[in-house]
């Protein structure tokens, strides 16, 4: 039974999924890295929300950990270059605290715009400060969108709702999805320039780090009052208190902080200042929405294999798991069939898909090849890794798709170019269901690829199978399968056979003195 651990405080509902689906599930929260190290290593699956911190030592320890999942968005806590290294799947659950974590934003901007939090403070002490407190009104005001991806749409939705006028900064916002959004899109600089209101709504990444720097801060209209419920890192936080201090900014709300928890900050007790704990995510809703969808998909992932919501693996829906299944047997054989035989400068490995098989989600058809072909060198390969680590060595992949059947209704093939040619194996499925070779390198050879394997190259010559099959009955190899191909009559034949024990070296050399044989080699799967 796959067991999880949380790690994080988390609505009740995800362990009670988690048992549901039969998988144990403890739940543990608070502790220090060194105390999570020390338990991490019984895992299969981590259930966390920002504040675990999921580092390269952590991952390190996590000996049997498949599978980390994020009940939120940002996944800025976890190391995903070193997860991805370890083969360890990483998801989140992109859209349950979206409206939430919007609806606070508009919260602080109000907060900001009545100066609520003072207000609330001074009258609650007796003071009926009725002359001190001179809001704004944000109707026919313009919101300054940083980011206009889930929660910065739904934060345009509701203001133009309130009557603002949102403008946007986004790269990756389309002219038609602006238009759709009814946003105008613009560069950086117009939009510190006109903005009477800016919230962010961007991920912490090389490009936004400090996106509101001290230059930037100095771009915006004076008066202006900036949100952040997105990220610590997006706003230069001593040039905040600056611009708060000089009254060019005329306010500032922030949810989340460069150093989290913010114990302290000189922006604490700043005139026109308001911060809350990293609260964007923190309502009942919000919280029960990514308990269920994180529970769902790590049972989903650890039980039946499906992967939703992956940040470094393609998807495969619980429903696609058992058709693709068996093809990513056959993926992974082809692939490393093709690795054990292969020689020569690597640069490009290809997977054709023939018949049903193009129908089908090649992403995960690609990894498997991959993972299949790279495990020849490296026992830590998996589905996960594989493609980075291709990548990593410079590798070529290309995928190629033909729905149209060729001489079998489903077909793979895979094509391997080195510095020698390009050689190629396909492979089917039998009954849907069972993993077939039927073609290696050009000649058609029908095989099952288990076990201990011997591929022998030789003349195509009478008397040459006897030959080898006494010298295999005096060496005590007992032979499985035995599987023939040629390329034409008296020319290169092929034989792959498989054997109850493993192939050793004297064994091949033995084959390889046989007149007549071209080369011999042992092969596993
Ligand atoms: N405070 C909280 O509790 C809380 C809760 C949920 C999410 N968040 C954070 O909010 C942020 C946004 O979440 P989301 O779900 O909207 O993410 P999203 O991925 O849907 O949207 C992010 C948007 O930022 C844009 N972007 C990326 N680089 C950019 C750049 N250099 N300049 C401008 N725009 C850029 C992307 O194109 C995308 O449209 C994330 O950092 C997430 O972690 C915080
Ligand atoms: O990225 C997120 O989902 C938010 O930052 C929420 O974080 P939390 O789960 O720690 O509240």
């Amino acid at each position: 039974m796959p067991k999880v651990l949380i790690s994080d405080k988390m609505d009740p509902k995800a362990a009670e999924i988690f048992r549901q689906r039969g998988v144990e599930v403890d739940e543990i929260t608070g502790r220090t890295p060194e105390e999570l190290k020390a338990i991490i290593g019984q895992y299969d699956g981590l259930a966390i929300r920002s504040s675990t911190k999921v580092t390269k030592e952590i991952l390190d320890a996590a000996t049997n950990l498949k599978v980390v999942g994020r009940a939120g968005i940002g996944v800025d806590n976890v190391d995903i270059p070193s997860a991805s290294a370890k083969g360890v799947v990483v998801m989140n659950t992109p859209f349950g605290n979206s409206i939430t974590t919007a609806e606070h934003a508009i919260a602080l901007m109000f907060a900001l715009a009545r100066d609520l939090p003072e207000a609330d403070k001074s009258t609650q002490a007796g003071k009926w400060e009725k002359n001190r407190f001179m809001g704004v009104e944000v109707t026919g005001k313009t919101l300054g969108l940083i980011g206009a991806g889930n929660i910065g749409s739904i934060v345009a939705d509701r203001a133009l709702g309130l009557k603002m006028k949102v403008i946007a900064y986004d790269p990756f916002l389309t002219p038609e999805r602006a238009l759709e959004m009814g946003v105008e899109k613009m560069t950086l600089d117009d939009l510190l320039l006109r903005a009477d209101f800016i919230t962010l709504h961007t991920p912490l990444t090389d490009q936004t780090r400090n996106i509101l720097s001290r230059e930037n801060l100095a771009k915006t209209k004076k008066g202006v009052r900036i949100v952040n419920c997105a990220r610590g890192g997006l706003i230069d936080e001593a040039a905040l208190k600056e611009g708060l201090d000089s009254g060019h900014i005329g306010g500032a709300a922030l949810d989340v902080f460069v150093t989290e928890p913010a114990k302290e900050s000189p922006l604490f007790g700043t005139p026109n200042f308001i911060s809350t704990p990293h609260l964007g995510a923190s309502t009942n809703e919000a919280q029960v929405n990514v308990a269920i969808q994180v529970a769902e998909q790590m049972a989903d992932f650890l039980v039946s294999g499906g992967v939703t919501n992956a940040l470094n693996v393609p998807s495969l829906s619980a429903e696609e798991a058992p058709r693709l299944k068996p093809y990513m047997a056959l993926a992974e054989k082809l692939g490393s069939l093709i690795g054990q035989l292969a020689h020569g400068e690597i640069a490009r490995v290809s997977i054709h898909s023939e018949g049903a098989a193009a129908e089908l989600n090649q992403k995960p058809i690609v990894s498997a090849v991959l993972a299949g072909f790279l495990r020849v060198h490296s026992d830590t390969v998996n589905m996960v890794n594989a493609p980075f680590l291709a990548k990593e060595r410079g590798m070529e992949v290309r995928e190629v798709r033909n729905e149209k059947e060729g001489d079998y209704h489903t077909l793979l093939r895979v094509s391997l170019k080195t510095d020698a040619g390009e050689r190629s194996v396909a492979g089917t499925l039998f009954s849907n269901a069972q993993p077939r070779l039927v073609e290696l390198f050009g000649i058609k050879v029908e095989a099952d690829l288990l076990g201990n394997m011997l591929y022998v190259v030789n003349e195509d010559a009478p008397g040459f199978i006897g030959r080898l099959g006494t010298s295999l009955g005096e060496d005590g190899v007992n032979i499985g399968t035995f599987h023939l191909g040629r390329r034409d009559t008296g020319g290169e034949a092929v034989l792959l056979l498989s054997v109850d024990d493993e192939v050793t070296p004297e064994l091949v050399a033995r084959v390889r003195a046989l007149p007549g044989v071209k080369t011999a080699m042992a092969l596993k799967f």
